[in-house]
């Protein structure tokens, strides 16, 4: 069983304006809403790819309805947890020269309703992944992700860890399978200004003797560097394509390594798959599809 968990999930408003101005009123020339949150964007991308999975979390009021009529629609299974009262956030991404994000705080989670997470994933075993994605409302205590690995820590049960600095530092000790902040996060995390792929190196490989068994450091249009659970440090440069939306990239790219890993726990084949996924959500205005993830591998070495 593969689930991913969302404790902020969003409505991810995706705006587009020619020569944004601040201070002036400005005209949208395109607009989509997408269901998004870090660990839905994982199992959406997951079930383009044929795996099966669950999507877990917290959703609230009208903005959630939809999250949840919208995931419905990409056939992902959910198991969410309705808040009484809130709403879910609704992220605004705007697109001019540049892209802009302004994420929401999201709504407010009570110890009841952490109970009830708590109690979805007691069910979790040997042979499962469970994705803990994206940032946590300012209600839920911030060592959410550590204790939630912490209860299952005898379970069997592989954890995947999208997140940054000590959210993501504070569950090392767990040993998550897999991590992958962004070379940004990444200085972030150590105070440093990073160079180039030597220092990524050597800082990812230190999230390593801290106890990550693989450590993917995404570099959005650079690739991608891959220290494996043996130590070696693979890089790779991404396809040729034209970039459309890079919201989710780095979600497809944690979705595309869990199934290329699940065809046959080849690490080298699901790195490779990782970044075609990653990239192949780059190039479209909506996440990869298969057909779109298998024309980029295609091209790649
Ligand atoms: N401009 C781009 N061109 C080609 N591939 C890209 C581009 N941006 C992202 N990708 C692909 O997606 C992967 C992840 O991107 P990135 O490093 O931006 O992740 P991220 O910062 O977690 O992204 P996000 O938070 O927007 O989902 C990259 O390693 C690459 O494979
Ligand atoms: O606020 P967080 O949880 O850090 O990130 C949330 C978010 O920016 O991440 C996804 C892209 O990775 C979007 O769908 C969503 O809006």
């Amino acid at each position: 069983m593969i689930n991913t968990i969302t404790l902020n999930p969003s409505l991810d408003y995706i705006v587009k304006v020619n020569n944004f101005k601040v201070d002036e009123l400005n005209r949208s020339v395109g607009e989509q809403i997408y269901a998004g949150g870090k660990g839905i964007n994982v199992s959406i991308v997951l079930k383009n790819l044929g795996v099966e999975n669950t999507a877990l979390g917290y959703v609230a009021g009208f903005t959630g309805d939809e999250i949840l009529r919208q995931i419905k629609e990409h056939d992902v299974d959910c198991d969410f947890v309705k808040l009484e009262n809130g709403l879910s956030r609704i992220n605004v991404k705007l697109k001019s020269d540049g892209e802009t994000e302004i994420n929401g705080s999201g709504p407010d989670i009570t110890e009841e309703d952490l109970k009830s997470l708590y109690r979805k994933i007691s069910k979790l075993g040997k042979g499962d992944f469970l994705i803990l994605s994206g940032s946590i409302p300012k209600s839920i205590p911030d060592d959410i992700y550590e204790n939630i690995m912490k209860a299952l820590l005898y379970s069997g049960v592989e954890f995947i860890v999208d997140a940054t600095k000590d959210l993501l530092l504070n569950v090392l000790k767990y040993r998550p399978f897999l991590i992958k902040p962004n070379h940004h996060e990444l200085a972030e995390m150590f105070n440093v200004e990073i160079k180039g792929d030597e220092d990524i190196i050597k800082y990812a490989k230190k999230l390593q003797e801290m106890g990550a068994k693989n450590v993917l450091i995404s570099m959005a249009g650079d690739g991608a560097i891959l220290i494996t659970e043996n130590g070696e440090a693979l890089k790779r440069d991404v396809p040729k394509g034209t970039l459309k939306n890079s919201v989710g990239a780095g979600d497809s790219m944690v979705a595309g390594f869990l199934a290329g890993y699940l065809k046959n726990h080849d690490i080298k084949e699901a790195f490779k798959m990782g970044v075609a996924t990653g990239s192949a959500s780059a190039f479209s205005e909506e996440l990869a599809t298969e057909k779109e993830v298998n024309e980029l591998l295609a091209k790649m070495n």
